[in-house]
C-alpha cells in the first residue's frame, strides 16, 4: 500500500484507528496521528457498541453506524456481524426506510456512485473515476423510485442492501459498488425541499429513462462483464420490464422480484410442511400486485410446477391477486397492470359474488368465496387484513397461513399479534420487517419468521457472482429457495418459526450461495470450471471477514 499519514485514516477501507500495530504506526506516518496504546477489534467494538448505546432512538442510532461505516469498515461490519440481530434492523428495515426519507437532512459525506441524468454525457468517465483498476463483482443500483415501501426517495441510495450483502454473503465490500441512478423524483416534499440533494426535477420517463439505463447497464457490461447487476427498489413500471430486458444479457437479478419470490416461497414451503399438505394443494391469495406480490405470485407458481410436477395451467389456477381494483378479473380491462394479466380470473367464476358500485371483488368477498390457505400482503395499505377478513380466513382452514410482508412495520397488513388473536393463534405468520412474538391460547410463544428478501438474495447473489453465472436462472433461485426452507426450525417442530432466525442468516446464506452454485454448475450457467464437489471449499474461501489485515508499504501499491 502507498497511502500514508492522514490518507490511511480517513480512508474507511484502510482506516484500523487505535488498531494500527506500531509497526504500521512507524511504517505508515501514524506514531504522531494516534494516542499511545492499540487496541484489539474486540476492544474497539466493545468502545463502538457502548457509544452506539448511548443514542436513544433507532434512526440515531443509524446515524452513528453510519458514521462509524464511514471511518472504518472492518469495525463497522464486525460490530454489526457481533449483534447482527440487534442491529440489522437499524440499518436495514424498518430504520432504513426513516434515514433514506430524512437522506438529505442527515446527509454528511457520499457513499456509493452516483449517477444524474443531467451529467449523462460524462457517465462513462463518472463510472470509470470509481471503479477504474478494481475488481468488482456486485453493483447494487437503484432509481429509489420504489424504496422499502417509502415510495419515490430521489436520490435516497440503498446502500443498505451492499453491505448486507457483505455482513451476511460475505461479499467484499471493497468488491461491490451501491449505485443511485437519479433520474428525478415525483415526490413533491422532496421537490419543495431546499437541502434536497438530488437533482431537483420530475423523474425522466420513457425512451430518455430507457436510453439513461441502457447506458449504465452497457458500461457495466463492457467493464465488468462477470460482475453481477443487482436492481434494487425500481417501481412497478420497470423493475419486472428491466429484468425481462437484461435477462439474457447479463447476470441480473431483481431482489424485490425474485427475492421476495425466493424467501416468500421458502416460508410457503415450510408451511406446508407443518400442515403435511403440499404447494399444489392450496389456494394462495395475493393481496397487492406490484413488483413484490407479482414477483412471489410467479414464483410460487413455478414452485408448485417444478416441486409438485403440475403443470403451469393448473399451478396458476390456485392464485388469488388483488389489487386496487379488488380481484383481478378478466372484465378490469385496462385496470389489469403489465404481469398481472396472466393470473386474471374469469368473470364467469365470480358469478353472483357481491361487488361494489364500480363492479370490482374485495378482498372480504375473495377470501369468503375461495376460502384461502396462504394470505400474502404486498400492498403497503397498512390493516388492510382485517378482523372480519381474518377470521373469515380461520374459519375455513386449521392452519391459515398469513404473511403480511410490506414495509415497514407500520404498513404491514395486519398485526401479527392481532392476527394471532383473531385465529385463536392458529395462524402461522410471517412479515416482512421483525416482530416480537406472540402468546398463544396454550401459553407457548410463537415466534414470528421474518421473511425477507434479505434473507436469501445474499447467498443467491454469492452463489451466482462466485460461479460467474452469465445468467440468475430461475432454477438457481428455487434451489436456494429449497436451501432455506430445508433449513426451516418449522420443520423440526412445527411450533417453530417458519423461517431461520436472522441471527443465523451468514451460515443459511453461506448454505444457500452454495445450493445456487451447485445448479449454476449443474445447468451450464457458471462461468467457471469447477466441479460440483468443490463448491463448498470454493464459497467458504472467498468470504471476507471483517478483520485487520496486516499492511506493507508498497510505493506501487493502493493510492
Ligand atoms: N418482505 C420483503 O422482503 C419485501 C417487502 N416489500 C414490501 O412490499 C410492499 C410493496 O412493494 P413493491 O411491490 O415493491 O411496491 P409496488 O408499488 O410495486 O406494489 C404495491 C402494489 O400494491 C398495490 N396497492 C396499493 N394500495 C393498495 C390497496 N389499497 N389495495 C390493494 N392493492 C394496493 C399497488 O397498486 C401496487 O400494485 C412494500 O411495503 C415493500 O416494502 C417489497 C419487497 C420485499
Ligand atoms: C425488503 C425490500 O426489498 C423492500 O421492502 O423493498
Ligand atoms: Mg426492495
Amino acid at each position: 500500500m502507498a497511502l500514508r499519514g492522514d490518507t490511511i485514516l480517513t480512508h474507511p477501507t484502510y482506516n484500523k484507528g487505535t488498531g494500527f500495530p506500531l509497526s504500521e504506526r512507524k511504517e505508515f506516518g501514524l506514531t504522531g496521528r494516534l494516542p499511545y496504546r492499540v487496541n484489539t477489534l474486540d476492544e474497539q467494538c466493545h468502545r463502538a457498541y457502548d457509544q452506539l448505546k448511548t443514542r436513544d432512538t433507532p434512526i440515531r442510532k443509524n446515524t452513528f453506524l453510519q458514521s462509524l461505516k464511514d471511518q472504518n469498515w472492518v469495525l463497522y461490519y464486525s460490530l454489526i456481524q457481533r449483534h447482527l440481530k440487534e442491529l440489522i434492523p437499524i440499518i436495514y428495515t424498518p430504520t432504513q426506510g426513516d434515514a433514506i426519507a430524512n437522506y438529505s437532512h442527515l446527509f454528511r459525506r457520499s457513499e456509493g456512485m452516483f449517477l444524474t441524468y443531467p451529467h449523462e454525457d460524462s457517465m462513462e468517465q463518472d463510472f470509470l473515476e470509481q471503479t477504474r483498476g478494481r475488481d468488482i463483482q456486485l453493483f447494487v443500483v437503484s432509481d429509489a423510485e420504489a424504496i422499502l415501501g417509502i415510495g419515490d426517495q430521489g436520490v435516497g441510495i440503498a446502500t443498505a442492501k451492499s453491505a448486507i450483502y457483505t455482513l451476511v454473503g460475505g461479499i467484499n465490500p471493497t468488491k461491490a459498488v451501491s449505485v443511485a441512478l437519479d433520474v428525478g423524483t415525483d415526490n413533491e416534499e422532496l421537490l419543495k425541499d431546499d437541502l434536497y440533494v438530488g437533482w431537483p426535477q420530475k423523474r425522466v420517463r420513457g425512451a430518455d429513462y430507457d436510453r439513461f439505463v441502457d447506458k449504465f447497464v452497457q458500461l457495466v457490461r463492457k467493464h465488468y462483464p462477470h460482475s453481477l447487476l443487482h436492481f434494487e427498489d425500481f417501481g412497478v413500471s420497470n423493475a419486472k420490464r428491466l429484468l425481462d430486458l437484461y435477462h439474457d444479457q447479463h447476470a441480473v437479478f431483481n431482489d424485490d422480484v425474485q427475492g421476495t419470490g425466493a424467501v416468500a416461497l421458502a416460508a410457503v414451503m415450510s408451511a406446508v410442511g407443518v400442515t403435511k399438505t403440499r404447494l399444489a394443494d392450496q389456494r394462495f391469495l395475493i393481496y397487492g400486485a406490484g413488483s413484490a406480490g407479482l414477483g412471489i405470485a410467479r414464483q410460487l407458481r413455478d414452485g408448485v410446477v417444478k416441486i409438485d410436477g403440475v403443470s403451469a395451467s393448473d399451478a396458476k389456477r390456485g392464485f388469488y391477486i388483488l389489487d386496487r381494483h379488488g380481484l383481478v378479473k378478466e372484465s378490469l380491462g385496462q385496470f389489469i397492470r403489465a404481469g398481472q394479466e396472466e393470473f386474471a380470473r374469469p368473470d364467469a367464476e365470480w358469478a353472483g359474488v357481491p361487488t361494489d358500485g364500480n363492479g370490482e371483488v374485495g378482498l372480504l368477498e375473495v377470501v369468503k368465496k375461495v376460502k384461502p390457505t396462504i394470505m400474502i400482503g404486498c400492498s403497503t395499505k397498512a390493516g388492510a387484513f382485517t378482523e372480519e377478513v381474518v377470521r373469515e380466513m380461520a374459519k375455513h382452514v386449521e392452519r391459515p397461513l398469513i404473511m403480511p410482508l410490506s414495509n415497514p412495520d407500520r404498513l404491514v397488513e395486519v398485526k401479527p399479534s392481532l392476527a394471532n388473536d383473531w385465529t385463536e393463534g392458529r395462524a402461522l405468520m410471517a412479515t416482512g420487517s421483525p416482530f416480537p412474538p406472540c402468546r398463544q391460547p396454550n401459553g407457548k410463544e410463537y415466534i414470528i419468521a421474518e421473511c425477507n428478501n434479505a434473507l436469501i438474495y445474499p447467498g443467491l447473489g454469492f452463489g451466482a457472482m462466485i460461479t460467474e453465472a452469465r445468467t440468475v436462472t430461475d432454477t438457481m433461485i428455487i434451489a436456494g429457495a429449497q436451501r432455506l426452507a430445508s433449513l426451516a426450525p418449522a420443520l423440526r417442530d412445527p411450533d417453530l418459526p417458519l423461517l431461520p432466525d436472522f441471527a443465523d442468516a451468514p451460515m443459511v446464506n453461506f448454505e444457500i450461495a452454495v445450493a445456487v452454485a451447485e445448479q449454476a454448475i449443474d445447468e451450464g450457467t457458471a462461468g467457471v470450471p469447477w466441479k460440483k464437489g468443490e463448491v463448498r471449499e470454493r464459497v467458504k474461501a472467498a468470504q471476507w471477514q471483517p478483520v485487520y489485515r496486516d499492511f506493507v508499504y508498497d510505493p506501487n501499491g493502493a493510492r
